[in-house]
């Protein structure tokens, strides 16, 4: 045996096979003596992807069962797997159980192990705050939770508060009011509706805390100290999908125990210096905006609501008058048509981190100038443009999801402190069904000569006068004549109303102002077309039609590192642009 500080070295036997096992700093291997040389084989596994360790010969599944015999311990570990139809990986708790020539040995290896750990996992949480919906996708959150996840919680010595909400916005409220000391990280159970609560209430009460105007959209907020993890319960789960690549409770389960933590951009969404909301997946208007307010009234179909309302919303075949204005970021650090996509380790968002913390200040005040002389834009920064959109997207992410395992935006970055901005200009149908087809493929979904994307910090929406009348008269019409019956959704913003996070509310549901004279999908039966969509934000219909919208770089963080990719297996060590081929996408 050899021992120094960290590096421990010995003989075990993994049945009745001898292998030479070494604890170095980083890594705890073990290779099968006895064997010819060519054939040896080493399992490596790292430090920090140790789930546990454990004196004897124990089993967690079905149930958990400890043999407790003095030379033997077993290490839990994470396996990986590919996912088949995903593009990350699947991670799986693999188990070895060894055995020592004594039990000195076998004390030696299970205390440097446990200190092993403890160096090199410093994110680890010891306590977490869990809040499942009960409701969510496919209504098995609990179950998800109970039997999936909290047994691996255990293993890792995790303890855990657990809360299953009664109601909307409980997980929100909890987290802007009550003690959080003691908690290292907050676990959603849930989709990306569940989600947006708990970032709401993280970002609110950080804020809070801190004295920080969440309504100034120029003001630097403050990241969030306590880490999310997202164990995938939810209808579109595109948060989860785009930071882990697969939607696999027990892959998200082994990311959040091992500590891992991937920095994510937030979008703020104002309306007439108020905040409206944070957004991290989508902003839509048109499309997606109208999708999202059919869905509502289909909530009882589970996750298909998306599929029906998509197809009755495409067959509604409408577009929407609007003026976009956007602050396009620095072109030379990368453009959402490179090509590349942000994997585990990425390259454009770590140079980001440097870039974004190094000079807040300063980035705080180019913003204020920047967003005070929005109108008058005397850097020339701002373009603007007017027009009939299909549909007009924001998104801080590649906003992946199993519908659309690339993304709206494939090559967007999670961390860099920008988002994508997708203009779909008003075209004929079947041009925008193949827009919408070439998201479920690799496919290239912005070479099309009506579609437009631009990296960006920044993006104002407006109507173009005559329609913002339009949509009053349809507001002052709906206090008469409104048929309910045909089914009225149209969101119209009534321009200088002031709207806090506070009123309104879920978002799910319709506010009496959101509904207008104009019946839903129209464009089948009847000529009158809505002059106005409603926003979809992250799932959430918002009350305004008018926003300002800002990206805050790297404002919370998730348990998670990232996708990695399944292509890709073989260990490079290095940032992930020193191996650029493999982060290109295939066509
Ligand atoms: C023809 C096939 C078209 C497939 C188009 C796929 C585009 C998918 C982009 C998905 C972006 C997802 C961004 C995430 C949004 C979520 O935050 C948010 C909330 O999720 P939650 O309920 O789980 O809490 N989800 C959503 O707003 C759902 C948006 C989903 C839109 C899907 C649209 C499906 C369209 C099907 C059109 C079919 C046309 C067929 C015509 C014959
Ligand atoms: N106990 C509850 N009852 C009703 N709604 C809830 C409850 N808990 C959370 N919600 C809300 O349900 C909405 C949808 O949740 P989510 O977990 O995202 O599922 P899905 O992906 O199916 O939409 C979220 O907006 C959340 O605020
Ligand atoms: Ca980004």
């Amino acid at each position: 045996m050899e021992e120094t500080d960290l590096r421990l070295e010995s003989s075990l036997w993994v049945g009745n096979k001898r292998y030479r096992a070494v604890l170095t700093g980083w890594h705890f291997n073990w290779t099968e003596v006895d064997k010819k040389n060519i054939d040896k084989k080493t399992i490596s596994v790292p430090v920090a992807e140790v789930i546990g360790v454990e004196e004897g010969r124990v089993e967690i599944l079905p149930q958990k069962s400890i043999e407790d015999t003095d030379k033997d311990f077993t290490v839990f570990y994470v396996k990986r797997s590919s996912s088949g139809s995903s593009y990350g990986l699947l991670w799986r708790l693999g188990r070895t159980q060894f055995s020592c020539l004594s039990r000195v040995l076998r004390d030696q290896w299970t205390k440097h192990l446990r200190a092993a750990l403890k160096t090199h996992s410093p994110l680890r949480p010891n306590r977490l705050l869990v809040f499942i919906n009960p409701f969510g996708g496919k209504e098995k959150g609990r179950k998800i939770y109970h039997s999936l996840v909290a047994p691996l919680f255990e293993l890792a010595g995790i303890s855990s508060h657990v809360i299953v909400t009664e109601r909307a916005n409980q997980a929100r409220d909890h987290l802007l009011k009550k003690d959080l000391t003691g908690f290292d990280g907050v676990v959603c159970v849930g989709g990306d509706g569940m989600f947006s609560e708990i970032l709401h209430g993280l970002i609110g009460r950080t804020q809070q805390e801190a004295g920080l105007c969440e309504n100034d959209p120029a003001a630097t907020l403050q990241p969030c100290p306590l880490h999310i993890g997202i164990v995938p319960a939810g209808s579109t789960d595109c948060v989860c999908y785009a930071t882990v690549g697969v939607i696999d409770p027990v892959t998200s389960a082994l990311h959040i125990i091992i500590g891992d933590s991937q920095p994510l951009d937030v979008c703020s969404v104002h309306h007439a210096s108020a905040l409206v909301r944070y957004s991290v997946s989508l902003l839509g208007y048109g499309f997606y905006g109208d999708v999202l307010a059919e869905s509502e009234k289909h909530r009882w179909m589970g996750p298909l609501r998306y599929d029906y309302s998509g197809t009755m919303v495409y067959l509604s075949n409408r577009s929407y008058a609007g003026i976009v204005q956007y602050l396009p970021a620095d072109p030379l650090l990368s453009s959402p048509r490179d090509r590349t996509r942000c994997l585990s380790g990425c390259g454009v968002c770590s140079r980001s981190t440097e870039r974004l913390f190094s000079h807040s200040s300063d980035a705080g005040s180019l913003y204020s100038s920047h967003l005070s002389q929005f109108s008058s834009d005397t850097e020339g920064e701002w373009v603007s443009v007017e027009g009939r959109f299909r549909c007009v997207s924001l998104t801080c992410m590649s906003s992946s999801c199993p519908k659309s395992p690339l993304g709206l935006s494939p090559s967007a970055h999670l961390a860099d402190g920008t988002g994508d901005l997708i203009l779909v200009w008003d075209t004929h149908p079947l041009g925008f069904l193949k827009f919408l087809y070439r998201h479920t493929s690799t496919q290239d979904q912005f070479d099309m000569p009506f579609v437009e994307v631009h990296r960006v910090k920044a993006v104002r929406f407006s109507l173009p006068p005559e329609k913002e009348e339009e949509a009053y008269e349809e507001i002052r019409g709906s206090s008469g004549g409104i048929d309910e019956e045909a089914g009225y959704i149209e969101t119209v913003s009534r321009s200088g109303s002031q709207v806090s996070l506070a009123e309104t509310g879920t978002g799910r549901e319709m506010t009496k102002e959101q509904k207008t004279t104009t019946p839903f999908l129209c464009g089948l039966c009847c000529s009158k077309a809505p002059a106005v969509s409603v926003w979809n934000c992250d799932g959430e219909i918002l009350p305004t039609t008018e926003i300002l919208s800002r990206i805050h770089g790297q404002l919370v963080r998730l348990y998670a590192r990232g996708i990695e990719d399944g292509a890709a297996m073989h260990n490079c060590g290095e940032e992930n642009d020193k191996c650029d081929s493999r982060y290109t996408l295939h066509k």
